[in-house]
């Protein structure tokens, strides 16, 4: 059995105290854990991945007063395994979606999804981090708050994640020479080769804006590659004429993302009011609630 299959079966495991209560999600290299000590329950993310555990340690722990990512509590080994202990979260963004019943958010929960993805990545870039893998399945909500049931937007898994520019401004390379132009999600310039920089972690996120609000963009991501490039070119282009008919209200910010560039810094702020924009008579900065209607999480 390899250690991956292992990593699948810790359920019922001791690790530092805590018990693995059950498993939360897995990824390629990670598998995630619900671990409990009496009333203090945490995530524990399992991995074979030595260095992107490192990493994602690192800016875990460069985030921890951002409030934009789970709160870091340790690192440690388990066997071959490299473990990250972390405040546990509640559903996975790409869940939400797959348990509403048309698989699309409602407008105003999806503007103001957008505008804590977007405060997410405008925490992280400002620490000169950039993320690299945004996807709708690495935004998690927070466990509610009592008495209203508010959550908020946190941005996870930051294994392929990278401090891309020194104290001065300079660019620093990223050893591991990862393969970012076959990643199929992946911006149009970083499909084209070049490396990603912050506003390719805005254009990940508009392509995940656009799956959570009802566009089938796994499927799209199954196109033949010379027809994703050119959606991806033109969505970048003439996005009020290649936005499908659903997500067209939101052209004010992707025209935003359009004209960004790896010169000028992205700016945040300017992407959230074009968010706003997008919606007027909602506010794209309220609180999100999460509750139960019929077994069901749901997201206002
Ligand atoms: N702190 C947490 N609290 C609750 N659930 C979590 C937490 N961290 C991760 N998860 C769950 O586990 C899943 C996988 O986690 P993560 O993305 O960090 O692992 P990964 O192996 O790096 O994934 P991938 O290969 O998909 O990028 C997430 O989508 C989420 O559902």
């Amino acid at each position: 059995m390899s250690s991956y299959d292992n990593l699948m079966n810790l359920t019922g495991t001791h690790i530092r105290g805590y018990q693995l209560s059950r498993m939360l999600g897995h990824g390629s290299y990670g598998v995630v854990y619900e671990a409990t000590c009496n009333s203090d329950t945490i995530a524990m993310k399992f991995s074979v991945q030595e260095e992107d555990v490192r990493i994602e340690a690192s800016a875990l722990q460069l985030l921890y007063y951002s409030d934009i990512s789970p709160r870091f509590h340790f690192r440690g080994n388990y066997g071959p395994f490299h473990i990250i202990g972390m405040e546990l979260l509640s559903y996975d963004l790409e869940s939400i979606r797959d348990m509403t019943p048309w698989k699309s958010l409602k407008r105003p929960t999806l503007i103001r999804i957008a505008f804590q993805m977007m405060k997410c990545l405008q925490a992280l870039h400002e620490k000169q981090l950039v993320h690299r893998d945004i996807k709708l399945s690495n935004f998690a909500l927070t466990q509610p708050k009592t008495p209203g049931n508010q959550v908020a937007v946190k941005i996870l898994d930051f294994g392929l994640s990278h401090v891309y520019a020194d104290e001065n401004g300079d660019l620093k390379d990223d050893p591991r020479n990862l393969a970012f132009s076959k990643m199929k999600y992946a911006s149009y310039d970083v499909c084209l080769g070049c490396d990603p920089m912050p506003k390719d972690d805005v254009i990940q996120a508009s392509y995940a804006i656009l799956y959570a609000g009802g566009f089938d963009f796994r499927q799209k991501l199954k196109s033949p590659e010379d027809d994703l490039m050119n959606w991806k070119r033109e969505l970048i282009r003439i996005p009020g004429d290649t936005l499908p008919l659903m997500m067209k209200f939101m052209t004010p910010f992707f025209e935003l993302v359009g004209e960004l560039n790896d010169i000028c810094p992205v700016n945040h702020s300017l992407l959230q009011q074009r968010i706003q924009d997008s919606l007027p008579e909602m506010n794209a900065s309220s609180d999100l609630v999460l509750t139960q209607e019929d077994g069901q999480p749901l997201l206002i």
